[in-house]
């Protein structure tokens, strides 16, 4: 099991440490629960849906990487396939408190970058902040996304963000986790290709400066993180941070990173380039390359 599960594993009922043990000590348990994986951690526990997500929410607040707040915060989101994804806040000392990803993206993020087509319901172990509740106002499930929070009844985002301001205000049809193909022809090695497939795949209505980012670890596994804007544009979650959820969820850490590669178009009127440098430079990689969509 890898050590940031260790301590609150011991803290979870006897039931449900037993019947995720197996799960939790593979090599590198990806930080999501499939729906039969779900399933069967209910049945051998006997608990229902609502408490199997709430029980496991430590584990996914113990994949913050919290190093400013020492704030642990832990996202599960429900997909309509039944799979469970975690997400955890994670934040960029030497780079600017704008690069923080929340856990609530974290987990939209994860879900998304997965495949999943709609999310049923988040489970967080804080009431979300603003920020996230206009980040999850993008989703294709509108606001009748459920959020279950501990000792609240169950409500749903637009009790929560009620007179909402949304992708509807400009005019944008196409929400996040919506089907989208930029169409971009996949060139180049395979790090190359996983960044356009990103970016192909990736939410920019309002800039039409569609991005991914492709980070190769030392061990050959490629990451890969496609961005995802958002009407009100502040909460929109970069390409980098997206593929860098994906590698610390599945237990990876910077040091790991052989070289990222960032896909961009160069007539767009936004870049992620000097960003991403200066966020990947802080995490001491220097070797970052860019290829350009046309
Ligand atoms: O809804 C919220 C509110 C805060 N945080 C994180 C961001 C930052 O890392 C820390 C302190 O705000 O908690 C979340 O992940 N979700
Ligand atoms: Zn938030």
């Amino acid at each position: 099991m890898h050590p940031r599960f260790q301590n609150v594993f011991a803290q979870l009922p006897a039931s449900l440490q037993a019947a995720l043990r197996p799960l939790l000590s593979v090599n590198a348990f990806p930080a999501m629960l499939s729906a039969a994986e779900g399933v069967s951690l209910r049945q051998q526990t006997g608990m229902d849906e609502a408490t199997l997500t709430f029980s496991l929410l430590p584990l996914a607040a113990a994949c913050a990487r919290p190093s400013i707040s020492r704030f642990q915060v832990g996202a599960i989101a429900r997909g309509v396939s039944g799979n469970l994804y975690f997400g955890a806040n994670m934040e960029f000392p030497g780079t600017t408190l704008q690069q923080t990803l929340h856990a609530e993206q974290s987990a939209v993020s994860h879900a998304w970058l997965r495949g999943e087509k709609q999310l049923t319901a988040i489970t967080v172990n804080y009431t979300p902040c603003g920020h996230c509740r206009q980040f999850m106002n993008e989703l294709n499930s509108g606001t009748r996304l459920l959020i279950n929070l501990p000792g609240r009844p169950p409500s749903t985002l637009g009790d929560y963000l009620p007179d909402a301001f949304g992708p509807g205000d400009l005019n944008i049809k196409t929400r996040l986790l919506d089907e989208e193909c930029h169409r971009f022809t996949l060139q180049g090695d395979t790090l190359t290709q996983a960044a356009i497939a990103a970016a192909n795949r990736s939410h920019a209505p309002y800039s039409n400066a569609p991005s991914g980012m492709a980070l190769e670890m030392k061990d050959g596994t490629i990451f890969s993180g496609s961005y995802a804007e958002n009407a009100a544009y502040n909460p929109s979650l970069p390409p980098l941070q997206a593929a860098l959820n994906l590698a610390y969820l599945s237990g990876y850490e910077s040091q790991d990173i052989l070289r990222a590669l960032l896909a961009e178009r160069p007539d767009a009127p936004l870049t992620q380039w000097e960003t991403s440098v200066a966020v990947l430079r802080s995490l001491n990689c220097r070797s970052i390359d860019r290829v350009l969509l046309n």
